[in-house]
């Protein structure tokens, strides 16, 4: 397949209809999940951006019992951290209807991610694959994930040969350390979507998928033109 024709842009006016389309979108590839395998497994971002689709989603019925929830990455920091991206699942997306969903945390009550990595790779391994849907979102410095510019383990974290599903991530662009799905692992899914939000996110996602200037060695360069997963790209300004 053409990397052109692996992205498809979705393109709306307002923030609140992308955050109810996108809700519904997901809700009916769990829906898809849970009648061909009596489950379903949904990765999320999290950021700023994903709120107002995590409180749409949140309201919509299904059934949510059977709806495992992860991450696809990670700050290492306990939940009762404000960054920590958990915390903003469990009081923006597990709530009202979504309250029944099962949440599977990257996080560890450990010092450092890489202390922390046997047990997160147990609880991820144990986990129904693929996922029925995985929603990334992009940074301005052409992040997604956890897969940083200048990532200590970004080459590893993006190899679409490699075979790890986790990895530690540390960046300067990144805070404190962080754990992430690989690209790899990601990419086992029934569906990806890239939710972006903003006139600057829109153009820099537009060179990336060029390769223009610097963006060409953006980390989303990579999942815009790998060609295992369409990637359906969801925009509001
Ligand atoms: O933990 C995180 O930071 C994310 O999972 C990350 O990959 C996020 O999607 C981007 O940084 C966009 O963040 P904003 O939505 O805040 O711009």
């Amino acid at each position: 397949m053409p990397a052109s024709l692996n992205v498809t842009t979705h393109s709306f006016t307002d923030c609140d209809a992308l955050a109810r389309a996108l809700a519904e979108r997901i809700a009916e590839r769990l829906r898809q999940g849970i009648a061909e395998r009596g489950k379903a497994l949904l990765a999320v971002s999290g950021g700023s951006t994903p709120v107002r689709f995590f409180q749409q989603l949140s309201r919509i019925e299904l059934d949510w019992p059977k709806v495992q929830v992860v991450l696809v990455d990670e700050r290492w920091v306990p939940e009762t951290h404000e960054r920590s991206n958990a915390r903003l699942v469990k009081s923006e997306l597990l709530q009202h209807a979504a309250s029944a969903a099962h949440f599977v945390p990257l996080y560890a009550d450990a010092p450092t991610p890489e202390a922390g990595m046997v047990a997160v790779r147990a609880r991820m391994a144990a986990l129904p694959y693929p996922f029925d849907a995985v929603v990334l979102g992009m940074g301005t410095d052409g992040h997604t994930a956890s897969f940083f510019p200048g990532g200590d383990r970004l080459p590893e974290a993006l190899d679409l040969a490699g075979t790890t599903r986790v990895l530690p991530m540390r960046a300067a662009g990144a805070g404190e350390p962080r754990i992430t799905f690989t690209l790899p692992a990601l990419l086992d899914t029934q569906a990806l979507y890239l939710h972006i939000e903003g006139e600057t996110k829109r153009q820099l996602l537009a060179d990336a998928r060029l390769g223009l200037g610097a963006a060409k060695d953006y980390p989303v360069r990579t999942v815009l033109t790998q060609t295992r997963v369409p990637v359906a790209v969801y925009w509001c300004p």
